[in-house]
């Protein structure tokens, strides 16, 4: 069996807006993010996670900021490409687990919605698919609430 795992880290800016997206999960806030696509912050670190665990580059290789194909795109579009990716090289995905990191919105009471989308996302049973938050203590860049953070990690298996 060959087990492969990858990390993955991103950052969004808050700007003008009323509602972020995470994990394919509109939240109200009174911000929204700033991107060239949604701006899904957490859906780019799972698909930055699976590339990783495929050593394949990451999001901006296959999705390039300056392509306007990508404006304003539905983030699901980088995550279903990860995942097509993995299949066509033998892989399945064994589960993702990722880490919001933002003073607010709280993420809690929305967790179990994105959870579900990811899982759907990916085809995958609820139970493997982890979305947790904290705050950085007010310290930093997201605890001073300009944007949101996250890190996640991906564990692949070939049969
Ligand atoms: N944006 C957030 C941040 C945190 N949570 C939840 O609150 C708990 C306590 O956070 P600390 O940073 O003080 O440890 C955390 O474990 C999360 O359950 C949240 O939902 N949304
Ligand atoms: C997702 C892409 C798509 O062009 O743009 P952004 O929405 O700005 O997100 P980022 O996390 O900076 O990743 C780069 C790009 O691949």
């Amino acid at each position: 069996m060959d087990v492969r795992t990858g990390n993955g880290f991103d950052v969004h800016a808050f700007g003008p807006g009323d509602h972020v997206v995470l994990c394919g999960v509109q939240v109200p806030h009174d911000q929204g993010l700033v991107g060239h696509s949604d701006a899904d912050v957490a859906m780019h670190t799972v698909t930055d996670a699976i590339y990783g665990a495929l050593a394949r580059g990451d999001i901006g290789q296959h999705f390039p900021p300056s392509d306007l194909q990508w404006k304003g795109a539905a983030s699901e579009v980088f995550l279903r490409h990860a995942v097509n990716m993995a299949k066509d090289m033998g892989f399945g995905i064994s589960n993702v687990d990722c880490t919001l990191i933002c003073e607010h919105p709280k993420i809690g009471p929305h967790a179990p919605a994105m959870r579900k989308k990811m899982a759907e996302l990916m085809g995958l049973e609820v139970d493997r698919v982890s979305v947790k938050a904290t705050t950085s203590e007010r310290l930093g860049f997201t605890g001073r609430g300009e944007g949101i953070a996250c890190i996640a990690t991906a564990t692949l298996v070939k049969p």
